[in-house]
């Protein structure tokens, strides 16, 4: 096939996709990187495409829907937009900015028989976005999965969106999301910077609270369905149902996360405190972010029961089922989660095992678990005091 660069064809989910031939796109070290190619392709994102087919194919069925539109105005080969027409069955409208990517779209749409419901345009994103309600299309989701930052995307998304409807988002600058780059934090997102210890988990609050802001200044409300932060992105499913009511609802889920680098205490609350409650020693602030719970715990286990019935077709089914189990078992405890390493250094003792602290925690009545942010953090909603206490005593 002549599309003007050297391709190789790969098998993702359950569709089989033309892509640039990732041999050649290699840095002088070895390493693919996506963004050399002439059309982007990133084989680590199939994980990240495998839940988002899980999700869309869950939402149609519990909303009862029977026609899924998904609009996905930033597209690369194509590969999300024809895996959500060929794995959860959906209408796709699709668009990129660039011509080879456009082409190779449509290419991978037509090899995987689909090009009747995949349509793809050479635009740019908030023109295609903002052209849609003109078009007579109503998407039910709309997956923004671009370079960095979705910010500029956020708006025209929830303007394209049905009066109910999902934004599905990808954000990769963590750097500024967790607090590295204060400043771009700042411009982009419009939050009081700063580096907490639990900086993931600050990460896909921030992002989660920018959603529910940008949805407020639209009419929306928003409930968060599904957050989480793996590899080196932050990922978001939100669910907006337009009302100035439940916009005016969402916008009391608003808060600021605090973090004490004197003695570990971390917290989030409705006001931003500047003193800690525990030693009263400055706080580190950061926000407006999200301080409601991370995941809906009904819809995780329906993702869970249709991740099971898509096992042949997923590209990671295990790693799928196994971020949706440790969701699960986080989704309760909204405190943001601990460092040991960190807390055990302030508390100046030896690290103990990060299973010994759950179960001490559990056995003392309290919820715990590992979180899937980070292998050295854990979750719990013992107060503060508990947390440090029970650390102290298994130094014993
Ligand atoms: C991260 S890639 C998308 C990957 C794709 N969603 C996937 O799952 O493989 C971002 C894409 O956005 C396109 N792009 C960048 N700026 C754009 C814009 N303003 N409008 C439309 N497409 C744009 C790039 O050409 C690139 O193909």
């Amino acid at each position: 096939m002549d599309v003007g660069f050297p391709v190789r064809v790969v098998r993702e989910g359950g569709v089989e996709i033309v892509v640039p031939d990732m041999d050649v796109y290699r840095r002088p070290n070895g390493v693919y990187e996506p963004a050399w190619a002439p059309v982007f392709y990133n084989p680590r994102m199939a994980f990240n495409r495998d839940i988002a087919v899980v999700f869309a194919r869950t939402y149609a069925r519990l909303r009862g829907l029977d026609k899924l539109v998904v609009v996905e105005p930033l597209a690369g080969s194509g590969v999300r937009a024809v895996r959500y027409a060929v794995e959860a069955g959906a209408i796709v409208f699709a668009s990129d900015i660039d011509s080879d990517a456009v082409y190779l779209s449509r290419v991978n749409a037509e090899r995987n028989k689909v090009s009747e419901r995949v349509r793809v345009e050479k635009a740019d994103a908030n023109e295609f976005m903002a052209r849609l309600p003109r078009m007579g299309v109503k998407p039910t989701i709309i997956d923004i999965d671009p370079f960095g930052s979705p910010a500029p995307f956020l708006d025209t998304a929830i303007q394209a969106l049905r009066p109910r409807g999902v934004l599905a988002v990808t954000a990769t600058d963590t750097a500024p999301l967790s607090g590295t780059h204060p400043r771009a934090l700042r411009r982009r997102y419009d939050v009081r910077p700063g580096r907490l210890a639990w900086e993931k988990e600050q990460a896909v609050r921030i992002l989660a609270g920018y959603i529910i802001r940008r949805a407020a200044a639209h009419e929306y409300g928003v409930r968060i369905l599904l957050a989480y932060y793996v590899d080196y992105y932050v990922r978001i499913y939100a669910e907006l149902w337009r009302g100035a009511g439940r916009a005016d609802k969402s916008l009391e889920q608003l808060g600021y996360g605090a973090y004490c680098y004197s003695c570990g205490y971390t917290s989030l609350a409705s006001n931003p405190l500047e003193r800690c409650p525990y030693c009263q020693a400055q706080l580190g602030i950061v926000g407006p972010l999200y301080i409601g719970k991370l995941c809906d715990e009904s819809f995780i286990e329906e993702m869970l029961r249709e991740a099971e019935k898509m096992w042949d077709i997923l590209a990671e089914p295990d790693r799928v089922v196994k971020l949706l189990e440790q969701l699960l078992k986080e989704c309760d405890i909204v405190k943001p989660y601990y460092r040991l390493d960190k807390l055990c250094s302030i508390l100046r003792m030896n690290m103990p095992k990060m299973n010994t602290v759950v179960e001490e925690l559990r056995n003392r009545g309290y919820n715990a678990t590992r979180t899937h942010f980070d292998p050295r953090g854990f979750k719990t909603n013992a107060p503060h005091w508990a947390v440090v206490k029970m650390l102290l005593e298994t130094r014993r």
